[in-house]
């Protein structure tokens, strides 16, 4: 018997959607008012789902506590009110697209939660732009 968990926290970031690679005039008409040269914020939300056997003895598939705290530790203390392309290690040379953003915490809760979980993470970017990576 598999039951989804799942825990829903936001962060407010900054960003510029841009390819290096690319044309001012392209990036600009690629990304529109995305490409802004002095960024743009976005109040993310970010809700991380957890699959997984319902554990006997606790009645629990994963402690909604701890997860709270792994994406605090993981995610918020990292992204929330910070600069994604200029304060981030993990954006310095890829571009914070709501997927990238996605895949990016995605890894990052990976490596902390056990593998016999499954793991998937849906991102509002706004109120009506969502993306969701499953690995
Ligand atoms: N596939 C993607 N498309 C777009 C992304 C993205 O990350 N992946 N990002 C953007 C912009 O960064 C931003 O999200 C767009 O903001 P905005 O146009 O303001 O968002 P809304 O659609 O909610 O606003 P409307 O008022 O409905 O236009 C663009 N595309
Ligand atoms: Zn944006």
């Amino acid at each position: 018997m598999h039951v989804t968990v799942g825990r829903t926290e936001h962060f407010n970031a900054a960003h510029r959607l841009h390819n290096p690679a690319w044309s001012d005039e392209h990036n600009a008409r690629v990304f529109g008012k995305c490409n802004n040269p002095n960024y743009h914020g976005h109040n993310y939300e970010v809700t991380v789902r957890l699959t997984g056997p319902v554990d006997e003895a606790t009645g629990y598939v994963y402690d909604l506590k701890r997860l709270s705290d792994l994406i605090k530790r993981e995610i918020l203390d990292t992204f929330d009110h910070r600069n994604l392309n200029l304060d981030t290690e993990d954006f310095r040379e890829l571009n914070p697209t709501a997927e990238n953003i996605a895949v990016v915490i995605w890894n990052r809760l990976r490596a902390h939660v056990e593998p016999h979980l499954a793991l998937s993470v849906t991102l509002y970017e706004t109120d009506r732009n969502f993306v969701e990576y499953h690995g």
